[in-house]
């Protein structure tokens, strides 16, 4: 069945008229202009638009590594504003998987060794194996990140974000720093995650062609929503090109 706006859907995320203003006086920078928003459960959204119109700070604020200046944002049923900083951190750490542009990893660690990391921490993990093989990894989880490509190590990236089974995972130019070829393993990775695990995913941008595999592409433009698409028939990654 094709998913249509107007169909009921669970919102996990409720952005309501939200602004960040960075800094005072006339360096003041509004990087959100009024963001109202809604993502819905187990939906991949890309996230598009120019540099600077507020995608980082739009993930950021949702992901709670980042306060609004106004406006509020809900997360099931848990007003952000209202948590302090340790409840963030516990909201963070319960419930968001981040993965960025650069992949962080321990370099002294075996894959395994860094996906073990989150998972000796987490309430109700998966094992580290069970998250390298939905990243399709398990036959290398013994080898160092410098034994990796640069693919392999942002997949290792989003095996330790979902071990501990977030409900949801942002990704900030997941594949900023690869080329197309493994850009496409490091996309189904995260369609695949996404299909296995039911996790709400927020993806960044600049490759217009990614927003394909979505189920929604928001366009952001000076700290706005410009449009919202909703994509009918989504494509596998691997028929994606750029
Ligand atoms: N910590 C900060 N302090 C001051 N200004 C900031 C800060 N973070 C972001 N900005 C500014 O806010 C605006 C929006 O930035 P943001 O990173 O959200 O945009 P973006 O759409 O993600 O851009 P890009 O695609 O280049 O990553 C920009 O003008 C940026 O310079």
């Amino acid at each position: 069945m094709m998913a249509t706006e107007t169909e009921t859907r669970h919102v996990v995320f409720d952005v309501h008229d939200v602004t960040k203003v960075y800094g005072s006086g006339p360096s003041e920078v509004h990087a959100l202009r009024g963001v109202t928003l809604e993502l819905y459960a187990g939906q991949i959204s890309v996230l598009l638009g120019p540099s600077g119109s507020g995608k980082s700070t739009f993930l950021n604020i949702i992901g709670g590594l980042d306060k609004p200046t106004s406006g509020y944002v809900s997360f099931e049923d848990q007003q952000l504003n209202e948590l302090d900083e340790a409840g963030l951190t516990a909201y963070r750490r319960e419930s968001v998987g981040f993965v960025f542009q650069f992949y962080n990893l321990i370099p002294s660690l075996t894959a395994l060794e860094n996906v073990a990391l989150v998972t000796e921490i987490a309430e109700n993990p998966m094992s580290p194996e069970e998250a390298l093989g939905i990243v399709n990894l398990k036959e290398r989880m013994d080898h160092f990140p410098s034994e990796l490509s640069g693919g392999e190590q942002q997949r290792v990236a989003i095996a330790r974000a979902i071990a501990k089974r977030p409900r949801v995972l942002l990704c900030d130019e997941p594949t900023g720093a690869l080329d197309s070829k493994t850009g496409i393993v490091v996309i189904q990775a995260l369609v695949d995650v996404n299909e296995k695990l039911g996790t709400t995913t927020a993806l960044i941008t600049h490759n217009v062609a990614i927003r394909k595999i979505a189920d929604r592409v928001i366009h952001f433009r000076d700290g706005q929503v410009q449009e919202i698409e909703q994509i009918g028939e989504k494509i596998e990654p691997s028929e994606l090109r750029w």
